[in-house]
């Protein structure tokens, strides 16, 4: 190996990630086109939280919906591992939660979160097993048998959790997964979403519109402006992986708040700010 190369950081690791590379997205409706991602780079190491946020139509979710392949990008490649996603979805390297838990009103919480190991063709004790296992991961013993009507909508959202959860993805995709949620809730499941990445050491790409959120649950902050969608600022969150509550006390929280306060501001070209 020449010594050139050898001072490359190593490829594997970074195959191991996400990698977004000049992705450009424009979509056409008639006559009509809106240029939702511009010339858009992104590199996620394996193991580590990016949350993306930014103004209302800035392509946070196109950027999503073009990595879990629900759309096509118009140029530019998505990876994750070093997969396509039609290649990452094939083998079930991700799972993707969005903001209202997509639950069958008809089914019960167990036979719900094993719902994609059914699809999967994951064999009945297999599939019951893993279930429960991810029901304790979030909390949600004892409610196995209710029905989505009777659990409270952060409870559904954990159920949601829970069933991603059950496909072990090394890349967990969630767009604003706690949005329709009450302050103090959404806190605490910042938290648990926390102690079950530690646990399942998966990649986290979050998309959210809370600054606090966003610092509490990543690694890096991605910060996006719209018209045309592209990434403005990328900002280092540097508390390492063993978060508590009391992260917010320290003076750090507030700078950072306010550091992407301002950035957000500019993002929308909002010069007051
Ligand atoms: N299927 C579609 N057809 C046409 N335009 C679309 C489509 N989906 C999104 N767009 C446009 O692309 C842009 C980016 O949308 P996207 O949903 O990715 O933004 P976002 O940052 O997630 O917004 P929000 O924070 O409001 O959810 C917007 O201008 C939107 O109107």
């Amino acid at each position: 190996m020449s010594a050139a190369l050898a001072n490359q950081p190593p490829l594997r690791a970074r195959a191991d990630g996400i990698s977004i590379r000049d992705v450009q997205m424009v979509y056409r409706r008639g006559v009509q086109t809106t240029t939702a991602l511009a010339g858009c780079n992104l590199e996620i190491p394996a193991g580590s939280w990016v949350s993306l946020i930014g103004a209302s139509g800035c392509g946070k979710s196109t950027l999503l919906r073009i990595l879990s392949d629900i759309v096509q990008p118009t140029s530019g490649q998505a990876l994750l591992g070093g997969l396509t996603p039609t290649e990452a979805r094939a083998e079930r390297r991700f799972a993707l939660v969005s903001q209202h838990a997509v639950m069958l009103p008809w089914r019960k919480v167990l036979a719900n979160v094993e719902l994609g190991l059914e699809v999967a063709r994951v064999p009945k004790a297999e599939r019951r097993r893993r279930a429960e296992e991810a029901i304790e991961m979030v909390g949600l013993r004892g409610f196995e048998r209710a029905y989505p009507s009777e659990l409270s909508g952060g409870m559904r959202q954990r159920a949601a959790i829970a069933r991603a959860l059950t496909l072990k993805p090394a890349y967990l995709l969630m767009d604003e997964p706690f949005g329709a949620l009450d302050e103090l809730l959404r806190d605490r499941l910042n938290f648990e979403l926390l102690r079950i990445l530690e646990e399942t050491k998966a990649t986290l790409l979050l998309v959210t519109h809370s600054i606090s959120e966003a610092i509490i649950l990543s690694d890096k902050v991605v910060v996006m402006s719209p018209r045309p969608g592209r990434i403005t600022q990328e900002i280092d969150i540097d508390f390492g992986h063993n978060r508590s509550p009391a992260i917010r006390d320290d003076p750090r929280f507030g700078r950072l708040e306010s550091e992407l306060r301002h950035a957000l501001g500019h993002s929308m070209g909002d010069e007051h700010h």
